[in-house]
């Protein structure tokens, strides 16, 4: 079930020309073998530019992003796309990039041509999109090098071309930087920013609590598949009264 996509028909352009600038969700709840795994009775991206997801392993962060993004299907509750049941018309409009960029055997640009062409993009248009998304990501030089003898720092910035060029309204990134060196980290970061200034939200699940306080605006902790707590980022860092987020940032285990 994992892999298991639930977005409904094809549906309209039109509601493709709406866009997805926040991604909610209402009533969450995966259950597994006797154990929730998530249960969430709302919770809504979008509002600001970056929103980071921080809390200890197995807290449900990579389930919520997967759901929301309409690779999982909930047990119960509903997902919601600027309102609206999840829909492969505006799939390309959210993007997500994993710790382990999925790249196909081919070189830089051609895996950025196929995304585009998936896309329903024209060939020349593709191409185009592509090299100029390599050329914007500073990746020009790499760009006939076949993916598998890129460096895992080089491939991820593929993969983050690549997620761009699609022009994504939201792009989640789960752990995304968790396997790239500080300079690459920072190179991803600083596309990032310029994309998010250009309009594009982010939600972000990193263990990096640097990182969090560089691009998040606003924060959600998470705990045990719940949410603990969803603030700003200063409300969160400097001023939080919620006890477990008070014992998250003072960096002890959590149980
Ligand atoms: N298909 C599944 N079947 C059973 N349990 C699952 C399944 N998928 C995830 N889990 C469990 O759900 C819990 C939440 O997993 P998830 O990957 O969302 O955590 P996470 O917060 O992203 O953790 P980490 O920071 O370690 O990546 C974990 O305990 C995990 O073992």
């Amino acid at each position: 079930m994992d892999k298991e996509a639930f977005f409904m028909d094809e549906g309209s352009h039109s509601q493709a020309l709406l866009g997805v600038h926040s991604v909610s969700a209402e009533a969450l709840r995966i259950e597994r073998a006797g154990r929730v795994l998530l249960s969430i009775d709302s919770i809504e991206f979008g509002a600001t530019g970056c929103c980071g997801i921080v809390g200890p392993n197995g807290a449900g962060k990579s389930l919520l992003v997967r759901t929301l993004c309409g690779l999982m299907r909930p047990d119960e509750g509903r997902v919601y796309w600027a309102g609206s049941a999840p829909d492969a018309a505006r799939r390309h409009q959210v993007g997500l990039l994993l710790q382990r960029p999925v790249l196909l055997r081919r070189n830089a640009v051609q895996n950025i041509v196929y995304a585009l062409r998936a896309a329903g993009l024209s060939r020349k248009a593709s191409v185009e999109q592509a090299q100029r998304a390599l050329e914007e990501s500073g990746l020009a030089a790499v760009r006939e090098v076949p993916s598998h003898r890129l460096s895992g720092g080089e491939q991820q910035r593929v993969a983050l071309a690549r997620a761009l060029a699609l022009k994504p309204d939201m792009l989640f990134l789960d752990e995304a930087t968790a396997n790239v060196d500080p300079a690459s980290t920072l190179v991803i970061e600083q596309q990032l920013l310029g994309a998010m200034r250009a309009g594009l939200k982010v939600v972000m699940v990193s263990h990096d609590v640097g990182q969090v306080r560089r691009l998040a605006n606003e924060v959600v902790l998470m705990h045990k598949g719940q949410i603990v707590e969803q603030s700003s980022r200063t409300t969160f860092f400097e001023q939080t009264n919620n006890p477990v987020s008070r014992r998250w940032l003072a960096g002890e285990l959590l149980v």
